[in-house]
C-alpha cells in the first residue's frame, strides 16, 4: 500500500505538489487521517496518494467511510488526526489554493431545488471568482459535457435524479479543476444513466485526475486505474483493479474476503 513515506521521499514541484520519482505528481493525498465521533472512529489512519492522471475507485460497503473521508479530503470536514493534500496543498491550513484545484461532487446536493440549473451554475461561478465572459464559456462548457441545455431553465426540484446529478457534475466543473472528487456518482441512477455517467467520468479521466467513491465492484472494471478499498474505516486494500483480483477472480468473493459482506454487482 502507498505509505507516508512515499509521500515524504517525493520531490517538490514547481506549483508545490509533490512529484515522485517518476514525475507523475501526487494530487490527491490522505495523510493519516481519522475522524471520530466521541469514542466511535468513521475513518482511522487512512493514508494513500493519487497521483496525476489516475482514475482511482473509493471502494466499500455501506457505511465503510468513504464519504468521511472525502469530505475530510476536500475540508468540508476538519480530521481528528493527520491532513488532506490537493494538489500539495493542505485542506487545512492552505485550503483556498487547493480549493482551485478541486471539483466535489458530494452526496447529496449542493442542488437548491427552487433554482434552476442556470442559477445554480451562475451562483457557483460568482462564488468561485469567475464572472462575465469567462462564466459564459464556461457555462457553455460544461452545459455541453453534462448534456444539460434541454432543462437549463427548469428547476432543480422538477428534474429526475439523472439529471440532478448532472447539474452537480456541471457544478463540480465549472472551474475547470485538475481534480475530481466524486461521492457515488452512479448512486440511484438507471442503467441507461449509469452507461452516459460512466463514459462521462472515463472521458474526462484522460485529463483529470479523478477519485470516485462507489460500493458496486464492476465499476472499477468500467472506469478506473487505481482501487483504494475502505472496510469499517481503515484501508484493506490499495493497488490495481487487476491486483485486486489477481488472487480471486471472482469480484463478488474478493468483496467477501475484504469485507465480509457480499458484493453488489
Ligand atoms: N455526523 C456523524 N455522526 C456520527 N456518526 C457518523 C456521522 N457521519 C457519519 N457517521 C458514521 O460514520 C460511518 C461512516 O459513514 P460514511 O457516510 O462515511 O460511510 P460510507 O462509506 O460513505 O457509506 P455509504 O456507502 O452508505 O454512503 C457510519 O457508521 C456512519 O453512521
Amino acid at each position: 500500500m502507498t505509505t507516508l513515506s512515499d509521500s515524504a521521499n517525493s520531490q517538490a514541484s514547481q506549483d508545490g505538489s509533490p512529484a515522485d520519482q517518476s514525475g507523475s505528481q501526487a494530487m490527491i493525498e490522505a495523510h493519516d487521517l481519522s475522524k471520530f465521533y466521541g469514542n466511535f472512529a468513521a475513518t482511522r489512519n487512512v493514508s494513500f496518494s493519487i497521483k496525476q492522471g489516475e482514475v482511482a475507485a473509493f471502494l466499500g460497503p455501506n457505511g465503510a467511510g468513504k464519504s468521511t473521508t472525502m469530505k475530510l479530503l476536500t475540508g468540508y470536514l476538519a480530521p481528528s488526526t493527520g491532513y488532506a493534500s490537493i494538489a500539495g496543498h493542505n485542506m487545512a491550513s492552505d485550503r483556498i489554493a487547493g480549493a482551485k484545484h478541486l471539483g466535489y461532487l458530494p452526496e447529496n446536493g449542493p442542488l437548491y431545488p427552487d433554482m434552476s440549473a442556470h442559477s445554480l451554475l451562475t451562483f457557483f461561478g460568482n462564488a468561485r471568482g469567475i464572472s462575465g465572459r469567462r462564466l459564459e464559456e464556461r457555462m457553455e462548457s460544461v452545459i455541453g459535457t453534462c448534456n444539460l441545455a434541454s432543462v437549463i431553465r427548469k428547476p432543480i426540484g422538477k428534474l429526475s435524479k439523472g439529471f440532478r446529478q448532472r447539474v452537480g457534475m456541471a457544478q463540480a466543473l465549472l472551474h475547470d479543476p485538475d481534480v475530481l472528487i466524486l461521492d457515488e456518482p452512479t448512486a440511484g441512477l438507471d442503467p441507461n444513466q449509469i452507461r452516459e455517467v460512466r463514459k462521462m467520468i472515463r472521458e474526462l479521466g484522460e485529463k483529470k485526475t479523478i477519485l470516485l467513491s462507489t460500493h458496486i465492484l464492476q465499476e472499477v472494471q468500467a472506469m478506473c486505474n487505481r482501487v483504494v478499498f475502505i472496510n469499517e474505516g481503515r484501508m484493506v486494500f490499495d493497488g490495481t483493479p487487476a491486483e485486486l483480483t489477481r488472487q480471486q477472480p471472482d469480484l463478488d468473493h474478493r468483496f467477501h474476503e475484504l469485507t465480509g459482506a457480499e458484493a453488489i454487482l
